[in-house]
């Protein structure tokens, strides 16, 4: 059954959803809700680079809207910079949780609160960045407090991209640094902050806090935050996986689009 579905034309409409039922019942009303949102993987299908991603069309509406009915409590919460979210979704701005917890903003407009994310040191990032010479293909991005190696498009290289980064850590064994496997990609940050603290530091604050966090995610680094949302008498979902202590699952990111404006509609 599931293989016919995969064969028709599919739209980001609520009469094509196709994933483990997540009925939008068991959710509190929009007003008492805090809507938490990965973004690759979950709200836009993946790219072969960073920058060749697209919103398609109906996501910003459906994100303002849920942004609006929940006084402000909609936040993207994603391994890539806010700078990098704000270019995506330009000219809008969302509250958010960048860099894995890196940063962390409550308000669209607002100032970046005070984390605990240093830069990485600048010769520890020069050497993790020669790794990127080892072939053709391999894309750096330096996120400051982070360098990611993406090796989508030179899957070939995955292992000696690995290898290098742990010679390296194996000669620092004393560096506050940790490794982040991620979807293609590779990516070494400083230790001491993921995407779970800045979810944590975030629903501290108005307009979050309080709230019931829904959170929606589909990779590694996303179970940080499934494994909270209990504590926080959340609901978490997984995309494209079913994962520990998820409440349902998502096929595709089109289906959490979807699922997202439907919940927009009930409210
Ligand atoms: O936490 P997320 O919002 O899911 O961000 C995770 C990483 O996303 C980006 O890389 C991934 O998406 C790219 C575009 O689809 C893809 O080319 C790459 O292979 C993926 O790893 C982003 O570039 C990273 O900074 C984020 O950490």
């Amino acid at each position: 059954m599931k293989q016919d579905l995969a064969h028709q034309p599919r739209q980001d409409n609520a009469a094509t959803l196709r994933f483990d039922p997540v009925p939008l019942e068991i959710l509190p009303p929009l007003a008492d809700c805090a809507i938490l949102l990965d973004i690759d993987g979950t709200l836009l299908d993946l790219a072969p680079t960073p920058r060749e991603v697209w919103v398609p069309p109906g996501l910003e509406a459906t994100l303002t809207g849920l942004h609006a009915r929940t006084g402000g409590a909609m936040a993207l919460v994603s391994g890539r910079s806010l700078n990098d979210i704000d270019l995506i979704f330009a000219p809008v701005r969302f509250p958010g949780v960048g860099g894995h917890g890196a940063e962390m903003r409550l308000t669209g407009d607002g100032e970046l609160m005070p984390t605990q994310a240093p830069p990485l040191d600048k010769d520890l990032k020069g050497r993790l960045a020669a790794i990127a010479k080892l072939s053709p293909g391999i894309l750096l991005e330096d996120k400051g407090y982070s360098l990611a190696l993406h090796y989508r498009l030179a899957p070939h290289a995955e292992k000696a991209i690995y290898e290098a980064v742990a010679l390296i850590r194996a000669e620092l064994p004393s560096a506050p640094i940790e490794v982040l496997p991620g979807k293609s990609v590779c990516e070494i940050k400083h230790a001491g902050f993921t995407k779970a603290t800045g979810v944590l530091d975030l629903m501290q604050h108005a307009p979050f806090q309080g709230r019931r966090p829904v959170f929606i995610g589909d990779d590694v680094t996303d179970e940080t935050v499934f494994a909270i949302m209990p504590d926080l008498q959340g609901f978490a979902f997984s995309v494209g996986r079913h994962s520990r202590g998820v409440a349902g699952h998502f096929e595709q990111p089109r289906d959490v689009r979807a699922w997202l404006a439907s919940l927009l509609q009930r409210g």
